[in-house]
């Protein structure tokens, strides 16, 4: 069927949900049909800026192209003369990282319950061909059934709330990736593993006081399990056959769904296959 050219004319705007480096994130209401969504807005003169042009671009046909329950859709965009929109699918529960900050940690069958989410979605990412999908804590939205939904372009947005400076962290890259060498799917390996860590402790691993000692630490894979909160002995298998820093070594992601830690804590519902 021929591709449905939207306009702004489509669309009822709400309140605002958050605002980034490129633009705002808005509630919207298709007027026809009445459907939520979340309408992204970039503007133009920030792309020519910050010459993201082509990235934009790929992320958004890569986004276009995933079908996956635990990857937020992008149901398609527009422009104007000044600003380009994103129709993007809307998850009325907001950030994971809210609710992980809120709770300070999420209890294990939480945490099983989202690393299964992800794995999922990674696995069916890996099978198109798309990787490194660059998952942090703030590019994860829960729906309003509090299913994971992967909502990253690359565009971070910043919610009304103070944000924590996520830009430039190094927490969530391998080593690899922060040696700057050529990385391949294992990097999300690597994610999953810090992750399932900061699901767990309400922190990520390698954090440290700057930028120099977190490099130092992902190098070293500087791994130390608090005493506090306990943790059982299955999740620390996870996380230690996950942060591996020969990558090929890293658990394979069919692994990750056999493990006993997820076969035993995550919630099958939760978990979209
Ligand atoms: C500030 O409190 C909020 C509570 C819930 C939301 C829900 N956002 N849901 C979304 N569905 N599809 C997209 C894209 C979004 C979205 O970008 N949300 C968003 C954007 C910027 C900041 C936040 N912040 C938080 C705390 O969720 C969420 C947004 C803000």
């Amino acid at each position: 069927k021929r591709k449905r050219q939207w306009s702004l004319q489509d669309f009822e705007i709400g309140k605002p949900l958050g605002k980034g480096k490129f633009g705002r994130v808005y509630l919207a209401r298709e007027v026809k049909s009445k459907y939520i969504v979340a309408l992204k807005v970039i503007f133009k003169e920030q792309i020519e800026k910050y010459r993201i042009h082509h990235q934009l671009k790929r992320e958004m046909e890569i986004q276009t192209s995933l079908r996956h329950p635990n990857i937020l859709r992008l149901y398609g965009w527009f422009h104007d003369d000044e600003r380009i929109f994103l129709i993007l699918e809307y998850a009325h529960g907001g950030e994971l990282y809210r609710e992980l900050r809120k709770k300070g940690y999420l209890s294990e069958k939480q945490a099983a319950t989202y690393i299964g989410s992800l794995t999922n979605a990674l696995a069916y990412c890996h099978k198109k061909d798309v990787i490194h999908r660059d998952i942090k804590p703030e590019n994860l939205l829960l729906d309003h059934e509090g299913r994971l939904k992967i909502a990253d372009f690359g565009w971070s947005v910043q919610s009304r709330s103070k944000r924590h400076t996520m830009c430039g962290t190094l927490d969530y890259l391998a080593p690899e990736m922060v040696e700057n060498k050529a990385h391949d799917y294992a990097v999300d390996n690597w994610t999953l593993g810090i992750l399932c860590y900061e699901f767990i402790y309400g922190a990520p691993p390698f954090e440290a006081e700057n930028q120099t000692d977190t490099f130092r630490r992902i190098m070293k894979v500087d791994l130390t399990f608090p005493s506090d909160p306990p943790v059982s002995a299955e999740a620390k298998n996870l996380i230690s056959r996950l942060l591996v820093k020969d990558s090929s070594k890293r658990l394979p992601l069919q692994k990750i769904m056999d493990h006993p830690w997820i076969l035993k804590n995550a919630d099958p519902m939760g978990i979209c296959k």
